[in-house]
């Protein structure tokens, strides 16, 4: 194990939910907690990201968006991390190719939105994601049939697991992947953001 980097053993389910979290909000909270129900995972690392590759908009600071992040989640299973910062990677290729090699015999889950594998064909070098660990998804409003419908979901069809099979994806064997239904949030951190600004021109 890397100092400063957090413990695992062989043989753990961990979902990873990368994002931007710029903010953090209760949907992330929600779909984290659906996640490790649904799944049956041990943790889930919130990856907070030094910044999403595709979006020209830099976010707020990496620190600022971390404290703001564990301020949220207060889980005991939930780790939030600035683990990309950590390995020096950008996109999540690399990030998981790096984490696979520190943590060997854990089990890994990518965790997305909906809306992310609506773009996920756009990322670098997407299928070697989907070769390296499952990927659960998680419903968010207006995205589930874009998301059946994508690009990835129909190149990726043949390896869909069915939502009742939801708990055997942490030890399927790649590519595999789960769309779960859950209670809807409509949450987003680019309503929050608009609020913040429409709140700060006030003051
Ligand atoms: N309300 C939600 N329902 C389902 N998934 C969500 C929800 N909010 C965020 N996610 C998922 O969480 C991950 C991280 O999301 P991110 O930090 O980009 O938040 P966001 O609200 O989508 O931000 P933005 O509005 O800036 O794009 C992504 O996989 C995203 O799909
Ligand atoms: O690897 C890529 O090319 C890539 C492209 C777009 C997004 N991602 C990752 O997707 C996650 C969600 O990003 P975001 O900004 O939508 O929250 C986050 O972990 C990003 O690093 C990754």
């Amino acid at each position: 194990m890397r100092e400063g980097f957090p413990i695992a053993v062989p043989g753990m389910r961990i979902g990873l939910l990368g994002g931007s979290f710029d903010p953090a909000h209760a949907g992330h909270v929600h779909i984290t907690e659906m996640a490790l129900r649904r799944f049956g995972l041990d943790r889930i690392w919130w990856l907070v990201s030094p910044g999403n590759p595709l979006k020209t908009r830099g976010p707020a600071p990496l620190d600022t968006r971390i404290t703001e992040a564990r301020r949220i989640m207060e889980d005991p299973r939930v780790i939030v991390t600035g683990l990309e910062a950590q390995l020096g990677t950008r996109v999540t290729a690399d990030t998981i190719a790096g984490l696979q090699k520190i943590y060997p015999g854990v089990h890994f889950v990518w965790l997305m939105g909906a809306d992310n594998l609506v773009q996920f064909h756009s990322w670098g070098r997407w299928q070697e994601i989907a070769a390296r660990v499952p990927i659960g998804v998680i419903a968010r409003p207006d995205w589930r049939m874009p998301a059946r419908f994508s690009v990835a979901a129909r190149k990726l069809w043949r390896n869909r697991l069915p939502e009742s099979e939801a708990q055997l994806l942490p030890l399927a064997n790649p590519p595999a992947w789960v769309l779960i239904n859950v209670p809807l949030n409509s949450l987003s951190s680019t309503a929050i953001r608009a609020e913040r600004r429409c709140a700060d021109s006030k003051r």
